[in-house]
């Protein structure tokens, strides 16, 4: 054999070596990712449907108001969810910050949807609704019932954040749900800390 295609041969194997490296190591982290991600993946999925049910109740509440032209932003309602919030978050082991930070998302993605509605009703003069929710009877009973719920889906969720690889899936499942939500920008405003952490 020439020297030529000695040299040729050893590249030729030290490259195979490399590839056969990167090959293994790619085999491990799709497999700690999978191991990972099975047990992960129905929590944050889950998670993720209540966040969105939770903000498909929004546009009711833009027309309740819209008809009864009472204030988007309502900070006694708010604080009162937030004081259930800290003391079920207690009880079922879960960070009072993340609970509370959550839960100001959800406000404020509600907000966002709301104000959005708004605007537009604004553009088209839109005459108040026939038959509109009822904001006392109906819609908040509707989120106290999700609220619970939702805290003990963070319970889950909780268990998981510390590996990456269900963060990872998180970013994939919320960054697809966000594509597909007629209010993406409120939606990336309901997940936000939750991508966070
Ligand atoms: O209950 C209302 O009035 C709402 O607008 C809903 C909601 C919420 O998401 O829970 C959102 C914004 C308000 O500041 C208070 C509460």
């Amino acid at each position: 054999m020439n020297r030529a295609l000695l040299g040729a041969g050893r590249l030729g194997l030290r490259h195979l070596g490399w590839i056969t490296a990167g090959l293994l190591i790619s085999g491990f982290v799709v497999a700690a990712d999978q191991q990972a991600s099975d047990e992960a993946r129905e929590t944050v999925d889950g998670l993720i449907a209540q966040v969105e049910q939770r903000l498909s109740i929004a546009p009711d509440v833009a027309m309740a108001k819209w008809n009864s032209e009472a204030p988007i932003n309502v900070p006694e309602r708010e604080a009162q969810i937030l004081k259930r919030v800290v003391e079920e978050a207690q009880h079922q082991g879960v960070d009072h910050q993340l609970a509370r930070a959550f839960f100001q998302d959800q406000f404020d993605a509600s907000k966002a949807v709301q104000k959005q509605l708004h605007q537009q009703w604004q553009k088209e003069s839109q005459p108040p609704f026939d038959n509109p929710p009822n904001l006392a009877n109906d819609i908040r009973p509707q989120l106290d019932t999700l609220t619970p719920q939702l805290i003990q889906s963070l319970s889950e969720f909780q268990t998981f954040e510390s590996e990456s690889a269900a963060q990872q899936y998180l970013e994939e499942s919320a960054a697809r749900a966000v594509a597909n939500n007629e209010y993406a920008e409120a939606l990336e405003i309901a997940l936000s800390s939750l991508r966070d952490e």
